[in-house]
C-alpha cells in the first residue's frame, strides 16, 4: 500500500517566525507513530496541517493540500485532541457521548448497526460495563477512553491522538498505550499519537517522528534517539 502521509517542503511559520522549515518525510500505511518534540516544537501545528489536508481533500475531491506539500491517505481520520473536561453538569450518558462521533445527521433514532458499533467501541476501550453512567461522573482515565471510543466509532482508518495520557498516572498511561496498539494491529489503521512520555515508545510504537530546530526526523521507534526524550517536561491541562 501507498504511504498513508507523505510530506515534502512543508514550511509553517506564525508571522516571521519559522516552526516547520521546510521538511520533508513520509509514514507507511498501518503504522503506530508517536510525535515527540519539546513544548512549541511544532507538533500540534503538524497534525492541523495534516487534519486540514484531509477536510481539504473532502471539499475539492483531491487528495492533496491546497499548497501540494502534503498529502494524506485517509478516507476516514479521527481526531482525539487534548483532554478537555466537559464539567460537571454534562447531561450525556457515556453511551451517548460516544454516539455523537456517528454521521447520523439531524436523524434522532439510532439504527441496530450504530447501536452495534457504540458497543463495539466501548467493549474496545473497557467501558462496556459503564455505557449509562454519566460522563459527568466518569474518572480522569474514563474520560479519556470515552473520547478515545467517540473516535473509534467513527471506524477510522486514521487516528490522530494529542497526547491522550496526559492526565493519567504512569499504570493508566500504559494501559492505555497497549489497547490503543492492539486496536490498531486488529484494525490495521494508522496512528498518531502526539506524546511528551517516551517510556513506552520503543515498546509499543513502530515509528517516531522528533519534531527539533524546526526540523522533522523520522525513524523507527526502535531507534529512538535519547535526546529526543530528555528534555520534556509533562504539561497536564487544569481546568
Ligand atoms: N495561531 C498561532 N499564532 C501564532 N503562533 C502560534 C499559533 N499556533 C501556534 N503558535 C506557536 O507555534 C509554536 C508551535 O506550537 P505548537 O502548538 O504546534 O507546539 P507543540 O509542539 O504542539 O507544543 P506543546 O507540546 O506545548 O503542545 C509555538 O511557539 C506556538 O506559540
Amino acid at each position: 500500500m501507498a504511504q498513508q502521509v507523505e510530506v515534502s517542503h512543508f514550511t509553517a511559520a506564525f508571522s516571521d517566525r519559522v516552526i516547520l522549515n521546510d521538511v520533508s518525510f513520509s509514514i507507511p500505511a498501518h503504522q503506530f507513530t508517536v510525535i515527540v518534540g519539546e513544548n512549541g516544537a511544532g507538533k500540534t501545528t503538524l497534525i492541523k496541517a495534516l487534519i486540514q489536508t484531509v477536510l481539504g481533500a473532502k471539499t475539492t475531491g483531491r487528495g492533496q493540500s491546497h499548497h501540494e506539500q502534503i498529502r494524506v491517505n485517509s478516507q476516514n481520520l479521527a481526531y482525539v485532541p487534548q483532554f478537555r473536561d466537559l464539567g460537571d453538569d454534562y447531561p450525556l450518558s457515556i453511551a451517548s457521548f460516544v454516539a455523537l462521533g456517528l454521521k447520523k445527521g439531524l436523524r434522532p433514532w439510532l439504527t441496530k448497526t450504530e447501536k452495534e458499533a457504540i458497543q463495539t467501541a466501548l467493549a474496545q476501550v473497557d467501558l462496556a460495563d459503564l455505557a449509562k453512567q454519566r460522563l459527568a461522573d466518569a474518572s480522569g482515565g474514563q474520560k479519556q477512553r470515552a473520547y478515545i471510543a467517540q473516535a473509534l466509532v467513527q471506524n477510522p482508518d486514521l487516528l490522530i491522538l494529542d497526547e491522550p495520557t496526559a492526565a493519567l498516572d504512569a499504570n493508566h498511561a500504559l494501559a492505555l498505550v497497549k489497547r490503543v496498539r492492539d486496536l490498531q494491529q486488529s484494525r490495521q489503521i494508522g496512528v498518531l499519537w502526539i506524546s511528551h512520555d517516551t517510556s513506552w515508545v520503543k515498546d509499543f510504537a513502530d515509528d517516531y517522528l522528533w519534531l527539533h530546530d524546526g526540523q522533522v526526523d523520522f525513524g523507527l521507534a526502535k531507534d529512538l534517539p535519547d535526546h529526543a526524550s530528555s528534555h520534556h517536561h509533562q504539561e497536564v491541562n487544569h481546568v
